[in-house]
């Protein structure tokens, strides 16, 4: 199919007529270019913002290797170091490695001469067919990708001597590290996680049981089975993940009763909250201590309840305004999480009856989701106005016209430190406001670490899609049940309102990073996939 972009040039004729010089991106600067050719340019939007660090904590790794195969503790040392860097950055230094200094220098002097001899010798190798053992050409994505980098690449060995010289002591070095006794580990462990196993028959198996984790522990299992097993959890040694010296911000809503300059107080810790940290706990709200508790208490009724009676709500038809089930994602996730979910679609255009509510928890689910809704209405004023915009903006644009009720249930887990409880994501919505009990185990991430989210009585979480959407998780613990009460504020779905960033927050120095889209279109993008931590914004991206 024939490209012609936006700026009306054919771009699949010049990307030809560019690979045909066989000269690559060399070729046009020896041709005296002063402009780099619109075949270069990343599409607008596309380049991605991401802040170079100066911080000197984020220096690379230098692991000296000298000693690899000596005595054992030496080798120990660089074994630990060499795991902990993989684990952390997976990028490292390697000196003292034992390749001469001059095999890497000729090395380097080697593929500068490939690069700067005859182009007519250089056009031999010039290919794109991958079957071929040597492949000189520029950008190997050259048709595919958008737009192609400044940069041409060498896939291979140009067959010279000294470069074969070069990939057998890589080699050589490879071997050494992956002969390591920690790498090793990784090694055999991943390979007994793998899904080398009938993954999807036994996900069924596990759903058609309709009991859920919970029907697990109650069997008496004393390991989790393979479906739940996480591997990048697995690696990641949890016990370094939590960081206590930052804390969750917390907002004390009484202000918004007393006079207007603590409520300007607060809308700015609000909107600081909101941009630094995506996530905020609130005290003073409103709602009562007793109907909080009352609420928790309502999820474990429904959870411990019955078998055969919960059974019944069993689904995963999302036309459903009731569901129970264990992980909504199970046939999508690498690795199902430790927790099986109530959810009501508490408010929409044609909302439940009380009637369709488990009898267990009606009342107070009815109660809880009033007094959650009046909450919410404060909140998205606030938010309003912390953007900058009247304080309706956020209602008016719809933000509250759904909400979706998930109770969790997290049952203790004998083996916590193989599968998460909730795995790191982004919420879907514009806000979450959530409840959890005492149990703990919720972490926010924020500066790169993982923040444990203390567990305040009468403090409820605000989690917020429209400044920062935070990613979070829940570790899965030996001990519980944990209990949480989530509540999902966003548009509906149906109808053919575009959403787009707040006309009001846009200017020359602000532009829209976004397109307008449809709210189903942006859920069946963020549904399609299992919890993987990014959200279901980066494929709108302009
Ligand atoms: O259980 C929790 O505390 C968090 C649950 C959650 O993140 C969610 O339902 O999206
Ligand atoms: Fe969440």
């Amino acid at each position: 199919m024939e490209t012609v972009n936006m700026a009306g040039y054919n771009r699949t004729s010049e990307l030809k007529a560019f690979d045909d010089t066989k000269a690559g991106v060399k070729g046009l600067v020896d041709g005296g270019i002063t402009k780099v050719p619109q075949i270069f340019h990343q599409p607008p939007g596309k380049l991605k913002k991401i802040p170079v660090s100066n911080d000197s904590q984020f220096s690379i790794p230098v692991i000296a290797l000298e000693g690899v195969k000596g005595d054992p503790t030496t080798r120990k040392e660089i074994v630990d170091k060499v795991g902990d860097a993989s684990r952390k950055l997976r990028f490292f230094q390697v000196i003292n490695q034992g390749i001469p200094v001059s095999v890497l220098e000729e090395m380097k002097d080697a593929v500068r001469r490939f690069y700067e001899q005859d182009v007519e010798v250089k056009k031999q190798y010039y290919t794109r067919d991958y079957t071929k053992p040597v492949v000189y050409n520029s950008n190997f994505d050259l048709y595919t990708e958008p737009c192609g980098p400044w940069a041409r690449r060498l896939s291979s060995s140009a067959l010279h001597p000294i470069c074969n010289k070069y990939f057998s002591l890589i080699k050589n070095s490879l071997t050494t590290l992956t002969n390591s006794d920690n790498i090793n580990t990784m090694g055999s462990k991943t390979g007994e996680l793998q899904a080398d196993y009938d993954r999807q028959s036994e996900v069924k198996a596990f759903d058609d049981t309709k009991a859920g984790v919970k029907g697990l522990v109650d069997s008496g299992i004393t390991k989790i089975p393979r479906i739940f097993i996480d591997q990048d959890f697995v690696l990641e040694k949890p016990s370094d993940s939590s960081n206590s010296q930052l804390s969750v911000p917390t907002m004390d809503l009484q202000a918004i009763k007393e006079d207007s300059t603590r409520r300007a107080e607060l809308i700015k810790q609000v909107e600081s909250a909101c941009a630094d940290w995506g996530f905020f706990q609130v005290i003073n709200h409103g709602i009562p201590a007793s109907v909080l508790d009352e609420m928790i208490d309502g999820i474990r009724k429904f959870h411990e309840q019955d078998t055969e009676i919960k059974k019944g709500f069993y689904t995963r038809d999302p036309s459903r305004k009731v569901l129970y089930l264990s992980n909504y994602d199970l046939f999508k996730s690498k690795a199902a999480n430790w927790r099986d979910s109530l959810g009501c679609v508490m408010v929409c255009d044609n909302p439940l009856q009380p009637a369709d509510l488990p009898q267990v928890c009606r009342d107070i689910v009815m109660d809880y989701t009033k007094q959650v809704m009046t909450l919410s209405f404060t909140l998205l004023e606030l938010l309003s106005e912390a953007l900058g915009v009247n304080p309706g903006c956020l209602k008016d644009m719809g933000c509250a016209d759904l909400m979706f009720l998930m109770g969790h249930y997290y049952p203790p887990c004998p083996q916590p430190e193989l599968t998460m409880a909730t795995t790191n994501h982004k919420d879907s919505n514009i806000i979450t406001v959530l409840l959890q009990d005492q149990m703990g185990g919720l972490q926010v991430l924020h500066q790169n670490q993982w923040v444990d989210v203390p567990c305040r009585p009468g403090a409820l979480l605000i989690s917020n899609d429209k400044f920062k959407s935070v990613n979070h998780r829940v570790l899965a613990k030996r001990t519980g049940p944990r209990i949480s009460v989530a509540c999902f504020l966003r548009m509906s779905e149906n109808g053919s309102r575009l959403y787009g960033p707040i006309k009001d927050l846009l200017s020359e120095n602000n532009p829209p990073i976004y397109r307008d889209i449809l709210i189903k279109d942006y859920l069946s993008e963020y549904y399609s996939k299992g919890l993987d931590g990014t959200g279901g914004l980066p494929n709108f991206k302009l």
